[in-house]
């Protein structure tokens, strides 16, 4: 199957490449291009990513991109519940592949604090991204059980994150599998981004977007509540 096989909603569109590096080479391209056209306009441009595995060639290209990193504010769509050492974090892998070179003049807000506990933890990432300029682009990822960002299914606060006037920015959240403690953006907040991309590859996901597409209960797909205008699905097999 090809994504230009599913039928997406009026505002969501698609972007198909050949194989997983030319995807992250275009992406990069896309989202430097918008951070551009964001800092020309207002003089800064606020970019919010996903973790998981599969962002990180996209982060290596972008890293590259000549633009005026001093004027960029990045910031995660979710986080791992641990410190930025552990090789699940989310700012770790930024660290790696994204804040290097030029591009570690932007600015970072990270997601993680050691609170006492994760509802600490998310209520001074609530408290601290109140400090987060209006999201320019953000990049979202998918799970194979529909997850986005960390608003997974079943998670206990998944309805509260997931009210499209929520007014909370942050929800601690619980993963189905290690590390189970999470910190995500709520879906208000990552809808208020400007341009908002999903990037996704290889067929399961593809089966799973279609699945999301065929149905509407966002609790069980939460993936649901972003395939609506305006989308841009970046896809390869
Ligand atoms: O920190 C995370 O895990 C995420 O932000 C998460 O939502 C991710 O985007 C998806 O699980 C897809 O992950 P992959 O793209 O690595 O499959």
């Amino acid at each position: 199957m090809a994504i230009s096989k599913l039928e997406l909603p009026q505002g969501v569109s698609a972007h198909e490449f050949k194989n997983p590096a030319q995807l992250a080479e275009g992406q990069a391209l896309a989202v430097a291009k918008q951070l551009s056209e964001a800092i020309e306009a207002q003089g800064t441009a606020t970019l919010v990513v996903s973790g998981g595995r599969s962002p990180v060639a996209f982060f290596q290209h972008l890293a590259k991109q000549p633009l005026d990193w001093t004027n960029v504010v990045i910031s995660l769509a979710d986080e791992r519940w641990v410190p930025v050492e552990h090789a699940d974090s989310n700012a770790g892998l930024l660290k790696r592949y994204l804040l290097q070179g030029p591009a570690a003049k932007a600015q970072f807000l990270s997601l993680y604090s050691a609170s006492a506990n994760l509802e600490e933890a998310a209520e001074q990432a609530d408290r601290l991204l109140s400090e987060l300029p209006v999201i320019d682009v953000l990049v979202l990822g998918m799970g194979d059980d529909g997850h986005t960002a960390s608003l997974f299914p079943n998670s206990p606060n998944l309805a509260e994150a997931l009210k499209a006037d929520g007014i909370r920015r942050c929800w601690p959240m619980m993963a189905p599998t290690v590390p189970r403690q999470r910190l995500t953006m709520s879906r208000a907040l990552l809808a208020s981004a400007k341009h908002k991309i999903l990037s996704i590859s290889g067929q399961s996901k593809l089966t799973t977007l279609d699945a999301a597409l065929a149905g509407d209960d966002v609790a069980a797909m939460p993936i649901r509540a972003f395939l609506q205008p305006t989308l841009e699905i970046y896809w390869c097999p």
